[in-house]
């Protein structure tokens, strides 16, 4: 008693419906995402994971259902939604620290915040030495970082991200997969990161969703509880990677 943190419902899924004319790609979702927690959604190939991705950042109009934010309906003009894409984009024309200021001054953050911000995320995501450099000066993992750096610098009520390390090798995408993991903890974002990786998935999440076929709804939610950083050898690691894949085989 009195050592469990309390778990504070940051985003609520609502019975989130949507269709394109008879076409019922999301049926009745409803999950929620803890404040500071690291959700990952699995599916199968074509259940909609994009389009879930489009209701949840209100870029697209859900059909029915509603999704929650600190208890009010999802409002960009009022929460503060940041995302990070598979294909990251940066502006040529501004260095790579203008490159990470950009979304804090889009959200009108002081002058004072932004550079104290700057210094601490910049820092945490190794990329002070590049600060001055241009996007055509630096490595793909690089660019990936300022999009990373930029969202989180925001202090964003939700993060969505979508494979962000899709097009990354093997080695690189844990390396930077550690360092995301580390900079969520330290900023206690509240992030969902969708993958087609289940392993990637098991790597970073606290809880994965396991997404059905269309007519998509939640088929699972799987808990990961392995201490940090993983090993992908670890055999709990490799039951709960086997056990998601199962669920999502035999849908
Ligand atoms: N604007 C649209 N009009 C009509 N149908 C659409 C539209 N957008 C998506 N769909 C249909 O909704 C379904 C889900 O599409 P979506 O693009 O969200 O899934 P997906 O991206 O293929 O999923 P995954 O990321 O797993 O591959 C598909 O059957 C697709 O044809």
């Amino acid at each position: 008693m009195g050592n469990i943190p309390a778990v504070t419902t940051k985003i609520e899924v609502k019975n989130l419906t949507k269709r394109f004319g008879d076409l019922l790609v999301l049926d009745k979702i409803n999950f929620t995402v803890a404040e500071g927690e690291f959700l990952s959604i699995v599916g199968p190939t074509g259940c909609g994971k994009t389009t879930f991705l489009n209701l949840l950042s209100t870029l697209m109009p859900s059909s029915e259902g509603n999704i929650f934010i600190d208890g009010d309906i999802a409002d960009p003009t009022k929460h503060n939604l940041a995302f990070v894409f598979q294909e990251p984009t940066c502006l040529p024309w501004r260095t790579v620290r203008e490159n990470v200021a950009f979304g804090m001054e889009v959200k009108n953050v002081s002058e004072a915040e932004k550079e104290e911000r700057l210094n601490r995320i910049m820092d945490m995501v190794g990329l002070t030495d590049c600060a001055n450099l241009y996007p055509n000066q630096v490595s793909a993992s690089m660019i990936q970082r300022i999009a990373v750096a930029r969202a989180f610098s925001v202090d964003p009520d939700l993060l969505l991200m979508d494979e962000p390390y899709g097009q990354l090798d093997v080695k690189l995408r844990y390396y930077l997969e550690d360092e995301l993991v580390s900079l969520q903890n330290k900023l206690k974002s509240t992030v969902i990161f969708v993958t087609h990786n289940i392993e990637e998935a098991v790597y970073v999440a606290d809880r994965i969703l396991v997404l059905s076929n269309k007519p998509t709804n939640v088929r699972a939610e799987v808990v990961v509880d392995l201490p940090r950083p993983r090993n992908p050898m670890d055999p709990k690691f490799v039951e709960i990677r086997e056990h998601v894949t199962e669920l999502i085989r035999w849908w």
